[in-house]
């Protein structure tokens, strides 16, 4: 039979596929789709059309190969016919080179496939591919349109099986027993274990055999159409299969190139055989034929331009499509770009090579084969030597200021201490340029002596190297020179300048550890990751796991490095101190030894990697609350920067500066809709805040502003603006805010004796206050009763208090004969008011002991006089800490004199302009000093050396 009639004709977009994909009927194919702007003007004018129109209508196309030089558009050899007059402006024009977007009707079959387009494939940019099913089989008419994309008449045609024909029905059986064949012996592969050439899955060869099974000879084009494209034919091959409209021609097609396949299987195997020593068990001799057989069938494949790792063409099945051996080549090419573009280490290269090679070899369906490819996709993705510009030019330091300054008040010391780093790492940047540029120099230096020696010496032995056939590229690089002591002390010299100190910010939440190091890192223009290691109990964690495990992970340092993309960003590590301790899951800060050590995170492994990664151009910025639960290595690896928490002044001044514009700003109002006066910032400071940092203040002015929001926007809904007010006073803010958390102790009035102002700084806020100091006796035989939630260190301190009074009752003037005792017929009551909030530390000692002696000798000492320190049993007065606060909190309390022990004068020159100005601060260094400071004319002139004299 010739030519089917044709049934009718319609036009239809036209998509010329790229040599050698062909789709036949009853088949999918997968269409790159990578610059193909016709594919895309395609689907853009189906779907502006079909999502009017009939939104469920499938998508029909029209998919023709491109003519192969040696076949008329027809599908007959141009040589049968002698063609080489008659058939040259027959023949099209089509082959591997054309680009089936510059295709013209010339390079287009006659013969196509109308296609349904079931849809888009692929995970990235350049593996995306358009998924088309095969419906019939048509001629192209007529080309109506070439650009912007082909449309054409196409005509279908009419296929039917002349079934009462015996030669048909026998060409059909050959062809199904041709097909379960080949398909047994694919499958053989598949039932050997070890096997690293598992090609079908066994679900697969049973449905691909039933399939075949379930064929009437009706179908027998069908089925030929899919043996077509199951078995391994050429691009000319299978385009005369599409071109055999006649059943019977096609069934002698595919029949041809089966027994060609299968005789060719067979007679390699043969010829394997009397090279090779065959074995004698008879489960290795079925493993070693099939490997053979395996191994042939692929080598055949790679022959052809579409290597292919299993039988494809599979309907419903779109991954076994006859474009996915090119699309697992096109992977492992694109692999490959990314890994030369991610210029590996010399150790990094070496193991990506080894690994692609062994990726090249595997199977894609074996699970071991994704494994490698993350694992290459992971190389590829770490930035190996990938840097960012630093921004370090004349204007770095004053740029680094204006920045800190812009974006932190105060911490003056801290700026400091960063602004100090940030010139050091300039400097060593001119210095490690210096040497690259050395270094640079000796290399030069010593490679072209060592081209001179080659020309002479080297260059037949070199020629026949090159000559050499099939030699890798790798191969023809000169061998990797060694350097010389020079450099080798250059590279050393490098490495330390290289190294730069690890800071650690410690300090209570809310302090601004975090913003400075962003700051930092904007100052110098580097990338900027934050690593949360609060809570990290596991080692592999940090360092990755071992790749042997399922789902196996790069760690946090490696993943940071992938996600910021260059290898000199600025890490933060947040929370150093609640890093997990030593357990069976290993020790996770053991792990941030070797990352957060300069000398040796030039090369620190991640078991995933497994290669060493060069750690020392990170900036590594650590953060913790408290030095308590950081290792001792590890906090001797870094260098620590405290920030002491903010004062009520300090944290004013961030409200109106920071807290408050960003609110405004983050609530869309603007700043003139907002206003807060001094009183109001102070209250919400003082009365609903109690903290170090400034995270609740920044809270709490939110729910102010926000409320005014809300009014702003009542007023201009209701066109009242002009009632509007922008500013907030003191009793709007229990109606905002509701009633005061906090209430703020101040100076009693009126002076009474055994009672004392000390002062307390909040271990929970870091704020400071004063606290009252009651003691009251009565009569009884000597008890002491301590009530106010002392802590154990307080009820010591009021202790070591009452025995130094005691011991000294009759030098103080409170008894009348050196051996009577004070506590004799009497009892004391020791209490510190708000009785809820624990107290302890031993700083209340100086104030325990002035206030025994008020009440013993009745003497009240004035309510503005407040006083710290601890005191010894020897009437020593130690330093205590926390003055900033403490005494912060007494100048708001009202307090005018403070007494402070010696040891803590340095202390004063830290301290707030305001407070300095506003409270006489005295130190003492003893007990007797600080009695003589409290009441002059009773004690004054007594010192250390009395005491002394006693015990
Ligand atoms: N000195 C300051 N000037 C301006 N804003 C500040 C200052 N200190 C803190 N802030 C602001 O306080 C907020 C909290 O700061 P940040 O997140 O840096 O705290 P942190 O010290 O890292 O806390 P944590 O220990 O809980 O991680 C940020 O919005 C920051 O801008």
């Amino acid at each position: 039979m010739g030519k089917s009639p044709s049934k009718s004709t319609k036009v239809l977009p036209v998509i010329p596929l790229p040599t050698p994909l062909a789709l036949l009927p009853g088949t999918t194919l997968r269409i790159p789709i990578t610059n193909r702007a016709d594919i895309a003007a395609i689907l853009a004018k189906i779907y502006s059309v079909s999502a009017t129109a009939r939104p469920d209508a499938a998508i029909t196309v029209a998919c023709v190969p491109l003519c192969h030089p040696q076949l008329s558009k027809d599908g007959r050899l141009l040589i049968e016919e002698g063609a080489n007059k008659k058939g040259k402006k027959d023949a099209g024009a089509g082959n591997a080179e054309v680009d089936p977007v510059n295709a013209t009707e010339a390079d287009l079959f006659g013969y196509g496939c109308v296609a349904k387009v079931s849809g888009v494939q692929g995970r990235r940019q350049g593996e995306l591919g358009l998924v088309v099913e095969g419906l019939e089989r048509v001629r192209v008419e007529s080309v109506i349109q070439e650009r912007p994309y082909f449309e054409a008449v196409i005509g279908g045609l009419v296929e039917d099986v002349d079934t009462a024909d015996r030669e048909v029905a026998e060409q059909f059986q050959l062809l199904k027993q041709l097909s379960r064949e080949l398909l047994a012996l694919v499958r053989l592969s598949t039932i050997l274990p070890g096997s690293n050439t598992v090609t079908l899955s066994p679900i697969v060869a049973r449905r691909l055999e039933l399939y075949i099974a379930r064929k009437e000879l009706d179908e027998a084009g069908a089925l030929a159409d899919f043996m077509a494209n199951v078995i391994d034919c050429t691009h000319e091959e299978k385009l005369r299969v599409l071109a055999s409209l006649d059943a019977k021609e096609r069934l002698d097609r595919v029949i041809e190139i089966l027994q060609r396949q299968i005789t060719n299987l067979q007679g390699a195997n043969r010829a394997t055989v009397t090279t090779e020593a065959v074995p004698q068990n008879p489960k290795e001799l079925v493993e070693w034929y099939s490997r053979r057989m395996i191994d042939n069938l692929k080598k055949k494949s790679s022959d052809t331009s579409t290597p292919r790792n299993m039988p494809p063409g599979f309907p419903g099945f779109p991954g076994g499509a006859n474009g996915v051996g090119g699309e697992e080549a096109n992977e492992l090419e694109e692999l490959k770009k990314r890994l030369e573009a991610a210029q590996l280490s010399p150790e990094a290269d070496k193991v990506a090579q080894r690994e692609l090679q062994r990726l090249q070899r595997m199977n894609p369906a074996q699970a071991e084969y994704q494994v490698c490819r993350n694992y290459l996709e992971n190389l590829a993705e770490i930035p190996w030597s990938k840097v960012s510009e630093d921004r370090l030019d004349k204007e770095t330091l004053l740029r680094a200021k204006r920045q800190l300054d812009d974006d932190h008040y105060g911490l003056e010391k801290i700026k400091k201490r960063l602004l100090e780093y940030l010139a050091v790492l300039k400097l060593k940047e001119v210095g490690k340029k210096e040497i690259d540029e050395e270094i640079r120099r000796l290399t030069k230096g010593s490679e072209e002596k060592m081209e001179e020696g080659e020309k002479e010496g080297q260059k037949e032995e070199e020629k026949e190297t090159l000559v050499k056939k099939g030699e890798k590229l790798e191969q023809k690089k000169p061998p990797p020179r060694e350097p010389s002591e020079q450099e080798l002390r250059l590279l050393e010299k490098k490495r330390m300048v290289d190294k730069s100190p690890i800071l650690l910010l410690v300090g209570p939440p809310g302090t601004g550890k975090t913003s400075l190091a962003k700051s930092i890192a904007t100052a110098l223009g580097r990338k900027f990751h934050r690593i949360s290691l609060g809570g990290v109990r596991d080692e592999a964690e940090i360092r990755g796991h071992r790749r042997t495990y399922v789902a196996a992970m790069p760690g946090l340092i490696v993943s940071g490095l992938k996600k910021v993309g260059v290898a000199n960003p600025v890490f933060l590590l947040d929370e150093v101190d609640k890093l997990g301790m030593s357990n069976f899951h290993g020790d996770p800060s053991a792990a941030m030894l070797e990352v957060l050590d300069p000398e040796q995170n030039h090369s620190f492994t991640d078991h995933y990697v497994n290669i060493p990664i060069d750690l020392s151009k990170v900036l590594f910025i650590a953060t913790a609350n408290s030095l308590d639960t950081i290792p001792p290595p590890l906090l001797d690896r870094m260098e620590t920067i405290q920030l002491s928490g903010y004062t009520t002044l300090e944290k004013r001044h961030i409200a109106t500066r920071h807290l408050l514009p960003k609110q405004i700003t983050s609530n869309g109002l603007h700043p003139e809709n907002v206003e807060l006066p001094e009183e109001v910032l102070d209250k919400i400071i003082t009365a609903y805040t109690r903290e170090s940092g400034v995270r609740n203040l920044e809270r709490e002015i939110g729910s102010v502003v926000r409320s005014k929001a809300v009014e702003y926007a009542t007023a201009k809904d209701t066109d009242s603006l002009p009632t509007y007010s922008p500013l907030v006073t003191l009793s709007d803010l229990d109606t905002i805010l509701g009633i005061e958390r906090f209430t703020e102790e101040l100076t009693e009035q009126h002076a009474r004796p055994g009672v004392v102002t000390g002062l307390v700084a909040y271990s929970t806020g870091g704020q400071g206050s004063i606290l009252f100091i009651e003691i009251a006796d009565m009569p009884g035989s000597g008890r002491v009763q301590l009530t106010g939630k002392l802590g154990d260190v307080l009820k010591e301190s009021v202790e070591v208090a009452l025995s130094w009074v005691k011991s000294h009752a009759f030098a103080l003037g409170l008894t009348t004969t050196e051996d009577e005792d004070i506590m004799k017929n009497r009892s004391i009551h020791v209490h510190c008011p708000s009785g809820a909030i624990p107290k302890d530390g031993p700083s209340a000692g100086l104030a325990h002991t002035v206030a025994l002696v008020s009440l013993f000798s009745g003497q009240p000492v004035p309510p503005t006089l407040a006083m710290t320190g601890e005191v010894s049993l020897r009437g020593r007065v130690l330093p205590v800490g926390g003055i900033k606060e403490k005494l912060i909190g007494a100048l708001r309390a009202g307090v005018e004199r403070v007494l402070l022990p010696e040891g803590n004068r340095k202390d004063v020159q830290e301290l707030p302009e305001e407070v300095r100005r506003g409270i006489k601060i005295e130190c003492v260094g003893g007990i007797w000093e600080g009695l003589g400071m409290v009441w002059p004319e009773r004690f004054a002139g007594r010192g250390l050396g009395r005491v002394d004299a006693r015990l």
